[in-house]
């Protein structure tokens, strides 16, 4: 039997913050101001430098807090973690923005991009072509699709219209986001949800480590789901990094991407960490 998860609370909070979000005014007058907004940061050719050059690619977490694990780092400034990040040779951020299980904000986000020049993945739970635009406005220059956000959990993984409507509800905030220019990583967490992002344009599918149910992390996921990664997608392992063993592993088995939080937020320089991790 499929039990919920921490995934549909959030989801559940995520509709509630929409509506409000819709109550404030249209979709049109939002996305006007999001395109008046200058370029977004080329996500994916920061990716795609650091692997020309042989290096990893590293997506540098900022997040205060997580359901998994509570408060991370009490000491929170992210614009001194941006720059850290950008110093010790991060090739994107991604910020969380999501309140109330993060501990994140929109102010989070403008302040680390304002701090650097690297691009930034808005990390948050995307539901809706609202929260799309808002992502640009806020300085986005990614955002983060979750295929199992799409998913019902208690719909058999084999119902056919159930995987078609997860599609296009799916593709209306790919294209928005394209429309926007920004790059969007697409997550998922097994071979069925890999599927379904597959039926997406972008290149970027992250696999999340994660298990939504249990909150442990392993990294045979990764690995498990890498074969079936097309050669035209960049695969990104996400969640679980936590050793130098760690990141030769995943290096030894071809994963040149990595999207990391937790080791860098518990540790005293986070920007150190990532030189230390990824040296
Ligand atoms: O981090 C959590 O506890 C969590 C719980 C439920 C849904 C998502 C969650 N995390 C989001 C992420 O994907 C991670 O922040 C990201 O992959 C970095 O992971 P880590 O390096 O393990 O902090």
């Amino acid at each position: 039997m499929i039990m919920a998860n921490i995934l549909q609370e959030i989801v559940a909070t995520k509709r509630q913050e929409i509506a409000a979000l819709k109550a404030q005014g249209s979709l049109a007058v939002l996305r006007r101001q999001a395109e008046a907004l200058p370029p977004p940061r080329d996500f994916i050719g920061a990716l795609r430098k650091k692997l020309a050059l042989g290096l990893p690619a590293v997506i540098a977490e900022i997040k205060k807090a997580s359901p998994s694990k509570g408060v991370l780092r009490e000491q929170f400034d992210p614009a001194a973690i941006a720059v850290s990040y950008g110093q010790h040779g991060a090739a994107c951020l991604s910020v969380l923005t999501d309140q109330q299980y993060f501990g994140g904000s929109a102010e989070y986000l403008k302040q680390a991009r304002s701090a650097c020049d690297l691009p930034v993945l808005r990390k948050d739970f995307m539901l809706d072509e609202y929260q799309v635009a808002e992502a640009r406005l806020m300085g986005a220059d990614c955002i983060l699709i979750i295929v199992a956000a799409f998913r019902d959990p208690f719909i058999s993984a084999g119902s056919h219209r159930q995987q078609e409507e997860a599609v296009v509800e799916m593709r209306k905030l790919e294209s928005l986001a394209h429309a926007l220019g920004m790059a969007v990583l697409v997550e998922v967490h097994d071979g069925a949800e890999l599927e379904l992002a597959l039926e997406l344009a972008s290149p970027l599918i992250g696999i999340n480590n994660r298990n939504l149910h249990t909150f442990e992390t392993r990294l045979d996921t990764t690995l498990h789901l890498l074969d079936r990664i097309p050669p035209d997608r960049m695969a990104i392992t996400e969640s679980g990094v936590l050793t130098p063993d760690d990141v030769a592993l995943m290096r030894g088995h071809g994963v040149g991407i990595f999207l990391v939080g937790e080791a860098f937020m518990r540790a005293p320089d986070p920007g150190t960490e990532l030189a230390r991790l990824f040296g």
